[in-house]
Order: C-alpha cells, then sequence, then structure tokens
C-alpha cells in the first residue's frame, strides 16, 4: 500500500500525466499487449490521451516531443538501457554494449563498411544475392505452376490464368535479406532462398527469442542454459559457424597479403566482413576487433540487418497491395524511366530517377515501421546543467516543463512518434506524397520530414546500416515492381483488399502484425501470400508514354 501511495503520490514524477495501470504494473501491461500485438498501438493510444508525456512505470516516462527525444538521442550522456544484454552474443557488441566508450569506438571501427561509398562498391552482390536471386525464384515458381497445369490440363485451361503463381513474400524476402548478409559479411550467400538451408535462420530466431525472454523476465540470462538449453545451443551453432567464416578469410589474407599503400585497406575487399577484419580505430591507439568482438559484431549484422529489411520490404509490398493507386503509380513511374527489362535496376542509377518509389519506402517505414518498439534511454546520476539542483533532466514538452530525476528510464516509441498527428497529417492514412517534392511540397519539406521520421533511430546510435537497408529495399521493389505483377490472392479478398476498411481508422485493414524485436507479419502461413506474374505490359506502357510526349 505504501509503495503504491509513493508512486503515486510521493514520486517526482506523480505530476506527470498517465494510466495508474501502466504505472503500477508496467511488466504486466506490456507482456498483456505484446501478447495481443497491440504493444506499439497501446503507447500511441496512451500518447493521445495524456500528451506528448506520459508515465509508464514508477520510473518509466515516455515522450514524444521532437525537442526532447532529438535532445535525448543527440547525447550519450543518455546511456542506453534494456534489461537485454542478450548474452549469447558472446561479446559486447555496437548494438548491445549499454558503454558510450565502447559503442563509439566500435562505431568508428564499422563505419567504412557502411559509407554510400562502399555500399556503391558493394551494389553488384546486393544485387546479385537480393532482388537478382529473388527474380530466379519467382520464375522458377512460374514455370513450375504452368507445367503443372500443363501436365493437369493437357494445356486446357478453362479460362483460368497458368502463368501465374502465388508465393509466400514475407517467407521470401526474409531468406533473401540473410543471403544477402551472408554475401557480405559472411563472404558467402547462405543459400536460404535457393537452397533451402535454414540453420542461420534457425540460429537468428534462437537468439530473438532469448532476446526478448531477457527484457521481461528478470534474470533469465543467467539460467538460460539450464531453462531453454535447445535454444542455448542453436546460437552456439550459429556462433560457431561465425567463427570458422572469420577463420576462413584469415587465412585467405594471411595467403594473400594486402598491399598496404593507397586506397585504404577496405577498398581492396568488397564486403562488411573484411572492413571489420581489416579496419583500425586511429582514436584509440590503433584497436582492432578481437576474435569475440569480430564474431558478435558479424552476428549483430545478421541480428540487426536481416528481420528488419525484410519487415520492410514486406510491409511496403502488402501496402501498395491494399492502396491500389499508389502501386500504379509507383510501378509506371519504375517502367517509364527503366523499360529495358532484362537490365537490372541498380541503387547509384535508380536513386535519382525514381522519387516516388523512395517517398514509397519512406512513407511505408513511417505507416508500419519495423522498428515499432521503444528506444531506451536514461537520465545520468548527474547532468550538470540539466537543473540547478545539480543533476536530473528537464523536458521541454512544448513549454510545460518536468523535471526527471537522475536515473529516470525514458522510452521513446517509435510507432508513436512515426504517428504523432503534430508532426503528420491524417497520421493513419498511407500517403506517399509526403516524402515526394513538388511545387506545394518543397524538398525542404521532405527533408524536414524525413528527419522526423524515427524508424532508423536518430543522434548518436542512430542505425549504421541504413544505406545498405535503403539500397537493399530499394533495389528489390525497383526490379520486382518494374518486371511482375503482384495481387492478393482470391482467397484473402472480402478479409484484406483496398475496400475493406478497418472501422477504427478508416483506411484498408492491415493484417495482424507481432511486435517482439521487430514488427513482423503475425501469421505468415496464413496472410504471407501474394499472386505473380510477368508483366508482359510494359512495351505498351512504354510505347503510350513515348506518343503521348
Ligand atoms: C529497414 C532496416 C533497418 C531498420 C529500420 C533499422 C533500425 C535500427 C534502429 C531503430 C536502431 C537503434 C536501436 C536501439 O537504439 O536500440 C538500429 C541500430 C543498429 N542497426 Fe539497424 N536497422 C535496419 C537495418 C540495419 C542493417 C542492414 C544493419 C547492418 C547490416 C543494421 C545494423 C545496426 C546496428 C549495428 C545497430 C546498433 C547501433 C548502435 O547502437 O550504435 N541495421 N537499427
Amino acid at each position: 500500500m505504501f509503495r503504491v501511495m509513493s508512486v503515486l503520490y510521493l514520486s517526482p514524477l506523480s505530476k506527470i500525466p498517465g494510466p495508474i495501470l501502466d504505472t503500477l504494473f508496467p511488466g504486466i501491461t506490456d507482456v498483456y499487449h505484446l501478447l495481443r500485438g497491440t504493444a506499439a498501438q497501446h503507447i500511441l493510444k496512451q500518447h493521445q490521451r495524456y500528451g506528448p508525456v506520459v508515465r509508464l512505470g514508477p520510473n518509466n516516462v515516455s515522450i514524444t516531443a521532437p525537442a526532447d527525444w532529438k535532445k535525448i538521442l543527440g547525447s550519450h550522456r543518455f546511456k542506453k538501457y534494456t534489461t537485454a544484454r542478450i548474452k549469447c552474443f558472446g561479446a559486447q557488441n555496437t548494438f548491445t554494449t549499454y558503454d558510450p566508450g565502447i559503442n563509439q569506438s566500435r562505431r568508428r571501427l564499422i563505419k567504412p563498411a557502411f559509407t554510400t561509398t562502399h555500399i556503391a562498391v558493394m551494389e553488384q552482390r546486393i544485387l546479385q544475392a537480393g532482388p537478382m536471386s529473388m527474380k530466379r525464384k519467382i520464375d522458377e515458381a512460374i514455370r513450375n505452376a504452368k507445367e503443372r497445369s500443363n501436365n493437369n490440363n493437357n494445356g486446357g485451361g478453362g479460362g483460368r490464368d497458368y502463368n501465374s503463381t502465388k508465393i509466400n513474400y514475407v517467407d521470401w524476402f526474409h531468406y533473401m535479406t540473410f543471403d544477402v548478409i551472408g554475401e557480405l559479411a559472411f563472404g558467402a550467400s547462405f543459400g536460404m532462398l535457393q537452397k533451402g538451408d535454414y540453420m542461420m535462420l534457425e540460429g537468428i530466431k534462437a537468439l530473438n527469442t532469448l532476446g526478448i525472454y531477457e527484457i521481461y523476465i528478470p534474470y533469465f540470462g543467467q539460467f538460460e542454459n539450464v531453462l531453454v538449453p535447445g535454444l542455448v545451443k542453436k546460437v552456439e551453432r550459429l556462433l560457431d559457424f561465425t567463427k570458422s567464416v572469420v577463420a576462413k578469410r584469415k587465412r585467405q589474407i594471411s595467403n594473400n597479403p594486402l598491399p598496404t599503400e593507397s586506397p585504404p585497406p577496405h577498398l581492396h575487399h568488397q564486403d562488411i566482413l573484411q572492413v571489420f577484419i581489416n579496419n583500425t580505430d586511429q582514436e584509440t591507439s590503433g584497436t582492432k576487433l578481437s576474435e569475440p568482438e569480430l564474431i558478435s559484431e558479424l552476428t549483430a549484422q545478421l541480428f540487426g540487418g536481416t528481420d528488419t529489411s525484410s519487415n520492410t520490404l514486406s510491409w511496403t509490398l502488402f501496402l501498395l497491395m491494399v492502396y491500389p493507386s499508389t502501386y500504379h503509380k509507383v510501378c509506371k513511374e519504375i517502367r517509364t524511366a527503366f523499360p529495358d527489362k532484362p537490365k537490372p535496376i541498380t541503387y547509384t542509377e535508380g536513386l535519382p530517377k525514381l522519387p516516388y518509389l523512395e517517398a514509397v519506402i519512406y512513407e511505408s517505414m513511417r505507416f508500419l515501421p519495423t522498428t515499432s518498439g521503444r528506444l531506451c534511454r536514461k537520465i545520468p546520476e548527474s547532468s550538470l546543467p540539466a537543473s540547478s539542483t545539480g543533476g536530473g533532466h528537464v523536458l521541454s514538452n512544448g513549454g510545460k516543463y518536468y523535471y526527471l530525476p537522475p536515473g529516470t528510464e525514458i522510452s521513446i516509441p517509435i510507432y508513436s512518434i512515426n504517428h504523432d498527428s503534430t508532426l503528420w497529417k491524417d497520421h493513419h492514412v498511407f500517403l506517399p506524397e509526403r516524402f515526394y517534392a513538388t511545387e506545394t511540397n518543397s524538398i525542404q519539406d521532405v527533408a524536414a520530414r524525413k528527419k522526423n521520421l524515427l524508424t532508423f533511430s536518430s543522434g548518436v546510435r542512430i542505425c549504421p546500416g541504413r544505406n545498405l537497408a535503403m539500397c537493399e529495399i530499394f533495389m528489390t521493389l525497383a526490379n520486382l515492381l518494374r518486371d511482375y505483377e503482384f495481387w492478393l490472392p482470391p482467397e484473402m479478398a472480402g478479409k484484406y483488399g483496398p475496400d475493406v476498411i478497418d472501422k477504427d481508422t478508416g483506411q484498408p485493414k492491415i493484417i495482424p502484425g507481432f511486435l517482439g524485436i521487430t514488427f513482423t507479419p503475425k501469421c505468415t502461413e496464413r496472410d504471407g501470400w501474394i499472386c505473380v506474374k510477368h508483366n508482359t505490359t510494359q512495351q505498351t506502357t512504354t510505347l503510350q508514354l513515348t506518343t503521348a510526349k
């Protein structure tokens, strides 16, 4: 009773509005909404009700005012905290560490792998392991469907279109993003999409599950060997595989020493693995990644760079299916700018010519961010000069100030900020035009909106892989939307589609999602399907456009 009174009335946070249940029992409400798949929407509703600062625990405050979250994410003084140390990584890495010094040093070490120059160097490998591999897989599926129907019907079609087939795009995008990271960070594609080898996927799924358990079950990390030995084994296999990849590459290097003169060493090689092995941190007298750190960093790329990109691809394709005018507009842009079908569209060539496709990707990442959860930061024990009392931090909160004492946990909810109606007009509508510069929507406005989008985080720990993710997502969509037609399978009609409206939003209904470490379609086996056939109308479209000129 005393505890309840003290949390509600005596705490320095007691002036901050918020739902009593969440304030008193944050763990319980978190798990409830997590299981229902409503975790992100729940926090958005609380902000809509209570404003930009909401108390969501005895010591936890959720904030959405841009001035406040930009300040907090912009400084290492506000350290990342979560209860999940993801023990299984073996050693700390850029993603898991709470230590600003380690994070800064690691970011310097891995940065050269993710510059736009280095992404351009890796572009062909991303293209081949990603969209080109996906195209081969789709072509094979269409061929197989055609052969099956020929065998069954002896060519007689009864009016059915035998040039199309149904694929599980959610699974396939997942396999494809693994293969891309395999190619770049592990020296070779894992062959998931083509050969169906899922060892790595099992390992990462186990790592994800352990991560979630570590967040929600206190001290879980200390007993996981006993509680879930099967999951731990799968992660160990993953780490062993990573170890063998590193050993193999190091053998290759010692057999073929690198030239030391310019250009810089990382440019002699074409992948993330090589950069991580070669690079030294000059600011800490030439520190290199040790073997366990290298393995942990590579596994982090797998962890951070697969589900995120594949979910973004899946949500985008689904959104295009339920917003058909956007689908037609983006297809037309791509097919007009790149009519020469056999020639793959690269990121370097495509980005300047396909602004609407870029806008579609940004809007999809705003509307259904794969990182729909919260970024966690802590008010430092002493954060002068935030207040004259010598500690804590003051939230400006649009002029209504709140003092947060040292140690207060700050949640920065990505989904709520991407749907903040003060930043995003008609936030509940999927509207790529927000990110598309026109006479009435200036380049400056579009740039400002991109800065308010929190999907890749912001500030000192912003996602270092964002250029790579954009390159992969962009090339995949550009090539698939030019070369194929997609539509929802007949059995999904009635449940989802442009005319199936969600009564809460007045917008097309979205397939259910699940927010674990990432936000992902919940039931892939039921909802992850799409019909596909070759785009054979391209010639006509091009002709019409040319004639119209
Ligand atoms: C659509 C794709 C992606 C999205 C939306 C995304 C989003 C994010 C977000 C929100 C964070 C901050 C997490 C936190 O502070 O807890 C983050 C961090 C990180 N991401 Fe990404 N990411 C994507 C793709 C990638 C890729 C492709 C890679 C690498 C191959 C990558 C590597 C990392 C790493 C290493 C961190 C840790 C950075 C740090 O803490 O300093 N991500 N990402």
